[in-house]
């Protein structure tokens, strides 16, 4: 009798560092940001502390997410070589770096390349409508600006992840727009391992009192997005930002795939924790789905990360694979 086949749905086991909320762009929806000046940049012996513990807690990943330095600053080198260096303590204690710092140079990219196993940057939306209403104080959100980061990540050969981010003003038709250039960017490079769908969700320290984008809508986008990219592109959801079990279910009949990053806490939305993954695993078996864990680079891109990476991330995935083979014997 053939075995019945059970779907999986991933999530990487993560982690977030804060090299510094300081950010010189004032995004209307952001929880995050704090004014330049106005905050210490993480040290790495402070780095070093706590990604000893989550270590020890079960993270793979580590999401370094951080505010942005103007181009021009005085500051701008010092504040790369500070994520840089964030990413090879990260390394050297066999964890997975992923950056998602704002909008890069050529040579600041390569420069991370080094040492991150996957990188990101959202689009967000590609209208440059935007730029009049939420991203008026925000020069990093040009689309131009960031079509042209998408590209340099494919030509670095950078597996990569960016989003869109969903109810900031755009129209349905902005969206299908910004999934259509998503998808060219895609045909001329093959870098982009997922895309992110990020329903806005209103927190306590943003400007713009916009509403939250609702679940029943972002069931519809998943639906269009997976016609429009291709398949090779997987479709992630975050979980803290769609509670509602029926919903969640909806997205991956949809056509949702994976969970993202799950850790202790969403520096993004932290007034959204994220569910327990005792409590996902059972909502996601109520149809049939089994949550696994994976690594922030996905197996295809493998070959594309410097020698030293390809051997961390090779140890990690027989790590994996000894998991999944402990639970399919119980
Ligand atoms: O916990 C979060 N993780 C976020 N992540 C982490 C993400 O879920 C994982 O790092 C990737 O799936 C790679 O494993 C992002 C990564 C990106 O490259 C771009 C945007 C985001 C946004 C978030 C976010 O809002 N919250
Ligand atoms: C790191 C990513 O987080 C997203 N982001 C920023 N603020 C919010 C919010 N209030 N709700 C949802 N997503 C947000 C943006 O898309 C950014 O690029
Ligand atoms: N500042 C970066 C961006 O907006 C990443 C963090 S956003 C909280 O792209
Ligand atoms: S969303 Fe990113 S770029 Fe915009 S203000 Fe927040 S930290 Fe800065």
């Amino acid at each position: 009798m053939p075995l019945p086949t059970t779907a999986t749905v991933t999530y990487s086991p993560a982690y977030t560092l804060v090299p510094t909320y300081e950010c010189f762009n004032r995004c209307a929806y952001c929880n995050f940001r704090v004014d330049p000046g106005e905050d210490v940049w993480l040290s790495l012996s402070e780095a070093e502390t706590q990604l000893r513990r989550v270590r020890s807690q079960g993270a793979i990943e580590i999401l370094l997410l951080s505010g942005e330095v103007h181009p021009r600053s005085l500051q701008r080198v010092d504040w790369l070589q500070r994520i840089s260096d964030l990413a090879e303590l990260a390394l050297s204690l066999g964890l997975l770096p992923h950056t998602n710092v704002g909008p890069l140079t050529f040579e600041e990219m390569s420069q991370l390349k080094a040492v991150n196993v996957s990188m990101g940057l959202m689009l967000e939306q590609v209208t440059p409508k935007l730029l009049e209403t939420v991203h008026r104080h925000a020069p990093s959100k040009v689309p131009q600006l960031r079509l042209q980061q998408l590209a340099w990540a494919g030509e670095l050969q950078i597996p990569f992840t960016t989003g869109l981010l969903l109810g900031i003003g755009e129209t349905p038709g902005d969206r299908w727009a910004t999934l259509e250039a998503i998808a060219q960017l895609q045909e001329r490079w093959g870098h982009i391992q997922e895309v992110i769908l990020q329903p806005h969700s209103p927190g306590q320290s943003q400007v713009w009192q916009g509403a939250t984008f609702a679940a029943e809508e972002l069931v519809e986008v998943i639906a269009t997005a997976r016609q429009i990219l291709p398949d090779g592109i997987t479709l992630q959801i975050p979980p803290n930002l769609v509670q509602q079990p029926d919903l969640l279910l909806a997205c991956l009949a949809a056509g949702a795939r994976d969970l993202g990053g799950i850790g202790p806490r969403d520096e993004v939305n932290p007034d959204y924790s994220h569910p327990e993954l005792e409590t996902l695993t059972a909502i996601l078996a109520r149809e049939g789905w089994q949550l696994v864990p994976r690594l922030p680079v996905y197996p295809k891109y493998d070959h594309w990360l410097p020698k030293r990476l390809q051997t961390l991330v090779q140890q990690w995935r027989s790590t994996l694979q000894t998991q999944v083979g402990d639970v399919h014997s119980n």
